[in-house]
């Protein structure tokens, strides 16, 4: 970096509520199209400010707050967001995408604020934060131990793919993730990883730092520096691909099968692992049935298979009835071939280990069969070959049986000797997709719709 980055921490009170007030009309327009903005369709209301640290003052040409803002929507008391807000007297027209508005009235009047993580200079800030192990205010900007130095001259850009969170890319040797929707406790995002590091699971890039915060007795997770693998398709991309190019992709899904595998024997290894009995499978069971009532109350096009959907949760809770255990262990617990990395060396990654955001953290952390990731997966196969025109269901059942197969020779076990428990979270994945796609994409709801279709009347021999 070209010159040294100086950084004084205040915390609110300070700017903090003088600042949320000028700011509260703006971040209620601005807010809610954020592709990351959980709350989307709910009125915003309001805002509190959960703490505000000054990264830079503003007695230079640029101020920076790092602000956690909870913005007030129905149901209360609404979510909690992790907002970089840049602040300049006048926005030079290569910011203009990151607009937030200009201030009229408070401590920053006559000003225009900005999403902060456009602009280089802020970016280069966190970094040198992580580099140098920085506490400002409640923010705790802290490195691994043994990760190696973070190197100079590591130019920021903001990595304009749709999200759930912010990703900036230090010069294709380092991405941040910074997390968008917050809540107090430990993130997955960064619990697995590091204990992957630890049992030296090279299938996930390690957290080389992160920042995390104590605010009013609450620790949160705010972010996650890790490595960034050159040159990497995802494996969603790589699919569609090959399936337009009317490869097969068998090899490719049996290699992410066997690194799904790596990924689960290493987090077995490390974190705790329980049994499932009658009375957690109950539990279970219930969980998906209350989600296949709520998503047919939502979506008239599931009512006509909902009861065939059902019997593949009740056929489960008859299989614990009857004495059957599960072995339960921590798990990706939101895997998509989009969360796959394929290097250009032919090495799969994995990532984003947030589990699915809507769900409460305690639940997102708890052990779980690991069949949940591979019907995720199974179900990714699925969405690939129903995107294209015509549908390639065998291009699809392909790569399901060679993921299965990969996994199998990891772990010695194969998923489809399972097809009670493979067919009962397939179901769960596919009842939740058509309530993601009607919310958000209904173009493809067809897609998870088809694979209802087959689940709700399994064909007597089928397998997976
Ligand atoms: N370590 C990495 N190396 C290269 N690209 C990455 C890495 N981690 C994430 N990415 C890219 O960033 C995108 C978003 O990352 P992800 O963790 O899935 O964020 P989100 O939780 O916001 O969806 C990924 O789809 C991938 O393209
Ligand atoms: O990427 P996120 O973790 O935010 O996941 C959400 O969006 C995904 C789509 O981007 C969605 O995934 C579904 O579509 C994918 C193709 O676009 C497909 O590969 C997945 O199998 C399918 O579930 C995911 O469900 C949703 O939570």
């Amino acid at each position: 970096m070209a010159e040294t980055v100086t950084i004084s921490g205040r915390t609110s009170p300070g700017p903090g509520p003088g600042l949320l007030a000028s700011l509260d009309p703006l971040l209620r327009e601005w807010l809610p199209r954020q592709r990351w903005f959980a709350g989307k369709g709910r009125p915003v209301t309001g805002f509190t400010l959960v703490a505000a640290t000054e990264l830079l003052p503003l007695d230079g040409a640029l101020g920076l707050y790092h602000l956690l803002v909870r913005a007030h929507q129905s149901p209360a008391p609404g979510d909690c967001y992790q907002l970089l807000i840049g602040v300049r007297e006048a926005l030079p027209p290569r910011l203009a995408p990151a607009l937030i508005g200009h201030v009229e009235e408070g401590p920053l009047a006559g000003h225009t604020v900005y999403e902060a993580l456009y602009d280089p200079r802020p970016a280069e800030v966190l970094l040198e934060a992580l580099r140098t192990q920085a506490r400002i205010g409640g923010l705790r900007f802290e490195r691994a131990p043994d990760a190696p130095d973070i190197g100079p001259n590591l130019p920021p850009r903001l990595m304009t793919a749709e999200q759930s969170n912010s990703s900036v890319v230090y010069g294709d040797t380092y991405i941040l993730k910074l997390l968008r929707r917050i809540v107090p406790g430990t993130n997955p995002d960064l619990e697995l990883p590091l204990a992957l590091a630890l049992e030296g699971c090279p299938r996930v890039p390690a957290p080389t730092a992160w920042l995390r915060a104590e605010f009013a007795d609450e620790p949160y997770v705010l972010g996650v520096l890790q490595p960034f693998v050159q040159g990497a398709a995802d494996g969603w991309e790589l699919a569609l691909s090959e399936l337009s190019k009317g490869e097969d992709f068998g090899a490719e899904a049996r290699s992410l099968g066997r690194a799904t595998a790596e990924v689960h024997v290493a987090l077995a290894r490390g974190l705790p692992t329980m049994t499932l009995g009658h009375a957690q499978l109950d539990l279970l069971v219930n969980g998906m049935t209350d989600r296949l009532d709520a998503a047919a109350q939502a979506v008239p096009a599931l009512r006509p298979y909902a009861p065939g959907l059902h019997s593949a949760f009740s056929a489960l809770a008859n299989l614990a009835a009857e004495g059957h255990t599960w072995t339960a262990q921590r798990i990706h617990g939101d895997l998509h071939l989009g969360q796959c990395l394929h290097s250009p060396s032919g090495e799969w990654s994995l990532i984003d280990f947030e589990g699915e955001p809507s769900r409460p953290l305690a639940e997102r952390r708890m052990p779980q069969p690991p069949v949940r990731d591979i019907a995720g997966m199974l179900r990714s196969f699925d969405y690939a070959a129903h995107s294209t025109t015509p549908a390639a269901p065998g291009w699809a059942d392909l790569c399901r049986a060679a993921y299965c197969s990969g996994y199998a020779e990891v772990t010695g076990v194969d998923p489809r000797t399972d097809p009670v428990l493979l067919r009962a979270y397939e179901t769960d994945k596919a009842i939740y997709e058509v309530l993601y796609e009607a919310r958000h994409r209904p173009d493809w709801l067809p897609v998870p719709l088809s694979a209802v279709r087959r689940l709700a009347n399994p064909a007597p021999d089928a397998t997976i």
